[in-house]
């Protein structure tokens, strides 16, 4: 039985101000049960959203992180200080970096690897452009980054990560795949793992995200190979995120 995760991801949005009204009420509403909840702020608030959510069940994230472990490399962030201010969990290879920062499947494996080399659970995020899926290339391009990671990490690997299939065409956008399309991905990607460790395939968590409201959560969580979600705007508004959360038993 895998257990859920609802990941916000809260991308360039926040201050100290509203940061703190936010987990405030978020920790205050947490409906009771068994999914596991995580925050991703910015980098700059990571410290503060550790204060914040110590002690409760909401479990701290990144966006991203650089391959290395540390050395010249100007505005980036390495992984031993996003573990050092309290993060367990870090996203790679989001679409707003592999599409508005141009990482390549080869940049989105390394970063994984520096994930769990410094004690962090990686969130791989994959998906397809609307040119790709009205092309009919929806599987390649999700085996593509898929394999890539398997390649360099060895399927072993994915024992200690998240998938999040998120199709670019639905992030932000209101237009969010339907629950037959996020199911149909879903036990695409399972099933390519299968192939090669059907333990690791059954046991991996694979989220959706792409415009996941409190509206449509219920729907797509029920689809057997959805095992939570990770969440953009609709984790920036309270009684959104609770009622998604609430909606991942
Ligand atoms: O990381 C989250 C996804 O990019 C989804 O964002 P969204 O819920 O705002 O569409």
């Amino acid at each position: 039985m895998r257990r859920k995760l609802v990941a916000g991801n809260w991308k360039m949005f926040g201050s100290l101000a509203r940061n703190q009204a936010l987990v405030t009420d978020v920790l205050a509403g947490l409906p009771q049960g068994n999914c596991e909840v995580a925050v991703c702020p910015p980098y700059v608030y990571l410290a503060q959203v550790a204060q914040l959510t110590a002690g409760s069940r909401v479990q701290l994230g990144a966006q991203d992180l650089s391959p290395k472990a540390e050395g010249a490399y100007t505005g980036d962030v390495a992984g031993p200080m996003l573990k050092e201010l309290g993060a367990t969990l870090v996203l790679v290879g989001h679409s707003e970096r592999r599409h508005g920062h141009g990482e390549n499947d080869s940049q989105v494996a390394e970063k994984f690897v520096a994930a769990q080399a410094h004690g962090l659970l990686p969130v791989l995020c994959l998906g397809e452009t609307l040119a790709e899926r009205e092309a009919g290339e929806t599987e390649l391009v999700l085996a593509r980054q898929l394999d890539a990671v398997t390649q360099r990490a060895g399927v072993a690997a994915l024992a200690n990560a998240v998938l999040a299939y998120e199709p670019v065409w639905a992030i932000g956008t209101g237009k969010t795949a339907s629950p037959e399309q996020a199911e149909a991905a879903h036990a695409f990607l399972r099933s390519r793992i299968a192939k090669q460790d059907a333990m690791i395939a059954d046991s991996l968590r694979i989220l959706y995200g792409g415009s996941v409201k409190a509206g449509n959560a219920e729907a797509i969580f029920a689809k057997p190979n959805v095992d939570g979600g990770l969440i953009g705007g609709a984790s920036l508004v309270v009684q959104e995120f609770l009622s998604i959360i609430a909606a991942a038993r």
